[in-house]
């Protein structure tokens, strides 16, 4: 039986493809009855039409724009396949409590896409259509990423499991520092920092996300240094320590000089920013994988098209892309901290990095099912304006899989950066004992740290000097479906 044709939709091929302009619903990129396929890329985005825009009509320009279409009709569509090529916007649904915005449904085959590159996926789908004129904004909320897709991705070069064997540093949250100033001192300065950090007692140090070979300090000297440090802190604890030494460079050649550099020094890891952009990403992980290093990404830039909630692309999609092209730690924000973040949403992120099978979960963000194959894991990093005092509600919030990353909150310690260190690892493993003895951290938190602080000094002045500080601000981006109140 013939499915009954919606009105308005174009089905006689002469007058489909006689020259012109018609709607994208007239040609084809929207289906109210398609049935998305198992090996479809599904998305879901956010749109706001221009005033008088039909939301279904804004849905297939999207659709077009991201696919096959252009603005007007052309015969060459007719050489292809272009029935099945061209991507279908099949849902409109206004957003709950936004008037003038919807969530619009788009399913594309998977043909339209080279397999592990996701240069090519952005291309497409974040390519043209955010610059649309009859929509005002756009913003790709979420993603599903077919089976067959996924396995064309080699992921994360190490993955979490693999990176605390190597480490051998279980049953509790890692601990890092960024070097703080991030930018002015000189190598040998920087390698005391870094010593001092984690003699101190955490396992990572940090490079900033700006610091790559200013005049102050080229970055040969940083690695000397830093790995000096590193060596001897290691010494010094029996520990295995690490500093993420940021390889970020002009060219992909600078890229992979300092790569190699790391590597001959020994360093266990290396350090990206996300501005390098995806095809970096991925050459790099590719290097990683070869030479057994971990690929730690600093998402310096995201929030630039992360942050509000009606235009760009949500961090969970980054996080999933970021999860394929193939990165080991990833920053994915603290709830807590200095910098936005909604708790619930936040949590949604950590899922993409550690799930091996994301479930729907709309309070967190999640609106697809994700199966990830069997993809290794990205060890996800809290980090910005965070501090010891703060410990309870990152482990309540995080769990054991995540790197707590305390600049500030060690090196502005007032008995210095040693002091900063022992500060934050006591406070952390004194709560992780509470936890385990099944005691309510996020009740009594407060208390367990004040215990813990009467036997140790430099925790009692780190929750002394920072006792007072809080980032109390409406977050920019929330769920759609919970509220849930910033934490402090
Ligand atoms: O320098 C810092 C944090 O320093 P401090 O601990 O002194 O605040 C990092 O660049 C932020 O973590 C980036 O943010 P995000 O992790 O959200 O990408
Ligand atoms: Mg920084």
């Amino acid at each position: 039986m013939n499915k009954p044709v919606e009105e308005g939709v174009i089905t006689d091929a002469k007058k489909r493809y006689s020259a012109g302009v018609l709607k994208y619903r007239q040609m084809g990129y929207w289906d109210a009855d398609y049935i998305p396929k198992d090996t479809d890329v599904l998305c879901l985005f956010r749109i706001t039409p221009q005033d008088g825009v039909d939301a279904i009509e804004a849905a297939a320009a999207v659709a077009g724009e991201s696919s096959t279409a252009t603005w007007t009709v052309v015969w060459t569509d007719r050489l292809t396949a272009c029935d099945s090529y061209r991507a279908k916007a099949y849902k409109v649904d206004p957003v709950p409590g936004i008037p003038g915005q919807y969530f619009a449904w788009v399913a594309y085959d998977i043909i339209l896409f080279e397999e592990g590159s996701i240069a090519n996926i952005t291309a497409s789908l974040i390519g043209n259509v955010f610059s649309f004129k009859p929509l005002k904004a756009a913003r790709l909320e979420d993603i599903r990423m077919p089976v067959a897709l996924v396995k064309t991705f080699k992921g994360p070069p190490c993955g979490l499991v693999v990176e605390r064997e190597r480490l051998d540093k279980f049953g509790r949250p890692l601990l890092g520092a960024t070097t703080k100033p991030k930018l002015g001192l000189s190598g040998r300065n920087y390698g005391r920092v870094i010593y001092e950090g984690l003699k101190g007692g955490l396992d990572f140090m940090k490079d900033d996300e700006n610091i790559n070979s200013q005049p102050f300090m080229h970055w040969r000297d940083r690695f000397l240094y830093v790995m000096d440090g590193v060596n001897k802190a290691a010494a010094a604890t029996g520990e295995v320590k690490g500093s993420y030494l940021n390889v970020t460079g002009a060219t992909m050649e600078d890229i992979y000089e300092r790569a190699e550099f790391a590597k001959e020094l020994g360093s266990v890891v290396i350090m990206v920013d996300l501005i390098i952009g995806w095809s970096a990403i991925q050459s790099i992980a590719n290097w990683a994988r070869k030479h057994d290093m971990i690929v730690h990404m600093h998402r310096a830039g995201h929030g630039t098209y992360t942050r509000q909630k009606n235009h760009g692309v949500s961090f969970r999609v980054m996080a999933k892309w970021l999860r394929l092209a193939g990165v080991d730690h990833l920053h994915t924000g603290t709830a807590v901290g200095k910098l936005e973040g909604d708790p619930m949403t936040v949590q949604g992120y950590y899922n993409v990095c550690r799930d091996s099978y994301t479930r729907q979960d709309l309070a967190r963000g999640l609106f697809y099912e994700q199966d990830w194959c069997d993809m290794r894991k990205v060890m996800p990093v809290a980090s910005g304006g965070i501090h010891a005092g703060q410990m309870h509600q990152l482990l309540d919030l995080f769990g054991d899989d995540v790197i707590l990353q305390f600049g500030g909150g060690t090196i502005g310690h007032p008995d210095g950066i040693q002091a900063g260190a022992v500060a934050n690892r006591v406070a952390l493993e004194a709560m992780v004992k509470a936890r385990n003895e099944g005691r309510d951290i996020k009740q009594e938190g407060p208390r367990i740290l004040q215990q813990a602080a009467q036997f140790c000094g430099p925790l009692r002045q780190a929750l002394e000097t920072w006792k007072d500080v809080s980032f109390n601000y409406a977050s920019t981006d929330t769920s759609d479906f919970a509220t849930t109140p910033s934490v402090a």
